[in-house]
């Protein structure tokens, strides 16, 4: 296997120093290493992270490869930044199986573009009737230990208390989709000012908070974790804050849209802006901000969903709801500035947001490690002063459903290695 030797880099903003990879492995660390044998990366100017990590990805394959594969929806991590993702389980078949989710484990090793994490389905089929074979996925080469009906909430309070009940016997999590389906019934977008404007049927942020306190409860009740997908209401925010306070075993994620963009996008009509949660009000945005940087929500996770242009590009009832986000997180982050110190990024923070909790709430040992000698050489290299206007066409997703088209953004990847070898390179997927 081939080394690199990273010359010059921040890593996490902090002083020049060397990197040189070899064997998987950030081997050393320091200034004015020795190149030879070694390929030369100069990373003047560039910052060095952890890999990235999501939590919350749809690949769509099996069943959609029209509108993602995993390797194409890897090959979009991989130049978003990202090492490692967690793939949903509202596939076609749904990963309900251990058959299901080994065949994404195993397309995720073949595309060997970032380590795929499949996630469960809570129950059959996300029929949120009767539990799924949790215990065979976990004991499957997958090794699942997230298990989600994501797209559809696990609404019977007696099937949500037996998963996490069922899950605490190997530290499993239960990852809510916190959405009262008798309250969102007909739902278009967020229940609010803009809706009653528009004559839309609104999805009130009551039905994600009624669920989430239930869900606290749940899981203080029976001892065991329980993660809030894609959290989007200041009220939310409470009652997560609340329940940590109390030491209940909960986390939350929190997608860069949500945190950037508001409901009023709605009065466009344009359906890329349709999406599940809906965005809410501009007091939530600033309270999600909030909550991100104080560490009541844990993580960004993108909520990437991939749709084809017949599911997407039509009128905005019956466009399917969903953005991709891969290849945009990191710049969305960094220009909401709910990460920044002092004006400038805290890179220290956004690893811990965006590599290293959700490395450690998924449990993937290889990832979330600062780049220091004997870590894991999944790691990536951003310049901050590089700017970019997205263009849709340009994406490596085979969707193109990103709500900022024609958007200037802050930062660039510039290059992500995976166990040692680079999975991007000067901004461009190296297969
Ligand atoms: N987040 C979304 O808007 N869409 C998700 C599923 C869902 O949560 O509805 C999808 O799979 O497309």
């Amino acid at each position: 296997m081939s080394s690199y030797l990273i010359r010059g880099v921040r890593v996490l903003g902090r002083e020049w120093t060397d990197l040189l990879l070899r064997d998987g492995v950030v081997a050393e660390t320091g200034p004015g290493l020795d190149p030879s044998g070694a390929q030369v990366i100069e990373a003047d100017g560039l910052v060095a992270l952890p890999g990235l990590v999501d939590l919350h990805t749809h690949l769509r394959e099996p069943g959609r490869e029209d509108a993602e594969t995993v390797e194409t929806g890897s090959r979009a991590a991989a130049l978003g930044g990202y090492t490692a993702v967690c793939a949903m389980a509202n596939t076609s078949p749904v990963a309900d199986t251990a058959g299901v989710v080994e065949q994404v484990w195993r397309l995720g090793r073949e595309a060997g573009l970032v380590d795929v994490q499949p996630i469960g389905a809570v129950t059959v089929g996300l029929a949120g009737e009767r539990l799924a074979e949790l215990g065979a996925m976990a004991a499957s080469a997958a090794a699942v230990r997230i298990f989600s009906d994501d797209g559809f909430c696990v609404a019977d309070p007696r099937l949500m208390r037996r998963a996490l009940e069922y899950v605490k016997a190997f530290d499993g999590i239960i990852a809510q989709h916190a959405e009262e389906p008798r309250l969102t019934e007909g739902a278009q977008m967020h229940e609010g000012e803009v809706s009653t404007r528009l004559g839309l049927t609104g999805w009130p942020a009551v039905a994600e908070e009624a669920i989430i306190a239930r869900d606290v409860l749940l899981a203080e009740h029976v001892g065991s974790r329980v993660h809030v997908c894609h959290l989007s209401t200041a009220g939310s925010v409470d009652i997560v804050r609340q329940a940590k306070a109390r030491g209940v075993r909960v986390t939350a994620e929190v997608t860069p849209h949500h945190l950037l963009l508001t409901d009023e996008l709605a009065a466009s009509y344009d359906p890329v802006f349709k999406v599940n949660p809906p965005l809410r009000t501009a007091a939530d945005v600033t309270a999600l901000r909030a909550a991100l940087a104080e560490g009541v929500i844990d993580i960004v996770a993108t909520d990437h969903a991939p749709h084809a242009v017949e599911d997407k590009e039509c009128e905005w009832a019956y466009a399917r709801p969903g953005m991709v986000g891969l290849e945009t997180a990191l710049s969305v982050v960094l220009s909401t500035g709910a990460l920044h110190r002092d004006g400038e990024p805290d890179w220290d923070l956004i690893a811990e947001r965006m590599s290293r909790a959700p490395a450690r709430i998924a449990g993937l040992a290889a990832h979330g490690h600062d780049p220091a000698p004997g870590a894991p050489a999944n790691l990536t290299l951003v310049d901050p002063a590089a700017r970019r206007v997205v263009d849709p066409g340009e994406l490596a997703s085979r969707s193109r459903n990103t709500p900022y088209a024609g958007t200037e953004l802050p930062g660039r990847i510039v290059a992500t290695f995976l166990h040692g070898r680079p999975t991007v390179l000067d901004g461009k997927a190296v297969k």
